[in-house]
């Protein structure tokens, strides 16, 4: 049986407090590299951050930059080095009326369409998270972790979603009570973009969670995934059937709609004609997705365009998504990824 929430926060003001008390609470956590306050140091240019029209927009003074949706939190574009590497496409709805097709959407609490017999089975395929709107929280700190640069070489942007803050639909659907906190770290050598997943209420709940990053490259006959040799994945192409990847690299030349569970590297690497593109590491989490509709899924997507844009991108999404992840009442968890693009 389901938990009923009671209701949490009766105030915005309340509901701002909350999530600032767990951010804070995400900041003292036992990291290897503690967060650093923004250097004020002001002895050279500092990264700006601005708000338009439900996107927070940041940048290095490199021109480095990143832009996030409120709706679902999604990172809709990511240039570095003068270069765009996320694929959006040219039909993705940006105005809250569907999950955008592209970026970074996140996949949470359900991956894929939910099972019948679990608690999530009311909810859309993929759950709630990326077609919700979230709270920005603020720039509260640089964050060094897996990334090198820091101060003023670097960015974090807070982005909130709990339960209060859903649909009343979804709230039927997964009454718990939980809230989330998405950190997006703009650095110089790299993207770095971490869920923390909180349950604030009384009743264990299991999830999924899944980072459906859409990375833009130049021709898809190029592109090598790099880092899933000796896996075991299910073929989703393939009726959901099991196998083991035998090459260290794939190639894609068809539908590819991999789920690898329990990789032994920590990163998988995209390669364009035998060159370093994206490096995607993953941190506390050991499941990526590997996604590409080719021709005829991306006919019959309405959003996906132009049709040929499948030639334009791939995803690699990190997640937790083989089986399901058990949070008990005030346990919290924490994954995510460091990209690194390279020129
Ligand atoms: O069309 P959606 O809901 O955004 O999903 C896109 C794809 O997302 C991938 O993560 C799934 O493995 C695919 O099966 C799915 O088709």
């Amino acid at each position: 049986m389901e938990a009923s929430i009671e209701p949490q926060y009766n105030t915005i003001s309340s509901l701002t407090k909350t999530l600032h008390e767990l951010i804070s609470q995400t900041l003292q956590m036992d990291r290897p590299n503690k967060p650093s306050a923004i250097s004020p140091s002001g002895t050279g240019p500092q990264p700006s951050v601005h708000s338009e029209q439900g996107r927070v927009i940041a940048s290095l003074p490199t021109g480095d930059s990143v832009e996030v949706l409120l709706y679902g939190a999604t990172v809709v574009s990511w240039k570095a080095n003068g270069r765009e590497n996320l694929w959006v496409s040219e039909a993705a709805k940006l105005d809250g009326s569907k999950p955008v097709r592209g970026g970074v959407p996140i996949v949470f609490p359900c991956f894929g369409p939910p099972p019948k017999d679990h608690a999530t089975s009311a909810l859309p395929q993929h759950g709630f998270a990326r077609n919700t709107t979230w709270e920005y929280l603020g720039k509260s700190s640089s964050e060094s972790g897996k990334l090198a640069s820091g101060g003023d070489d670097s960015v974090k942007l807070d982005f909130g979603l709990s339960s209060s803050q859903l649909s009343e639909d979804a709230k039927k659907a997964w009454g718990y009570d939980f809230a989330l906190v998405y950190s997006v770290t703009l650095a110089r050598d790299g993207l770095q973009t971490m869920l923390n997943v909180q349950n604030k209420g009384d009743k264990a709940f299991e999830f999924q969670m899944l980072l459906h990053t859409y990375f833009r490259i130049d021709n898809i006959s190029k592109v090598a995934i790099n880092g899933l040799g000796s896996t075991t994945y299910i073929d989703k192409v393939l009726n959901a059937t099991e196998h083991q990847q035998s090459s260290p690299s794939l190639q894609i030349t068809g539908e590819v709609d991999r789920v690898y569970k329990s990789i032994k590297l920590d990163t998988t690497s995209i390669t364009q004609d035998g060159k370093s593109r994206l490096d995607v590491t993953r941190d506390g989490l050991s499941d990526s997705v590997v996604w590409n509709p080719w021709i005829e899924k991306a006919k019959s997507m309405g959003d996906f365009e132009p049709k040929d844009g499948y030639k334009n991108m791939v995803c690699v999404e990190v997640g937790a998504v083989d089986g399901w992840t058990k949070l008990e009442a005030g346990e919290t968890f924490e994954g995510g990824m460091i990209v690194k693009s390279h020129a």
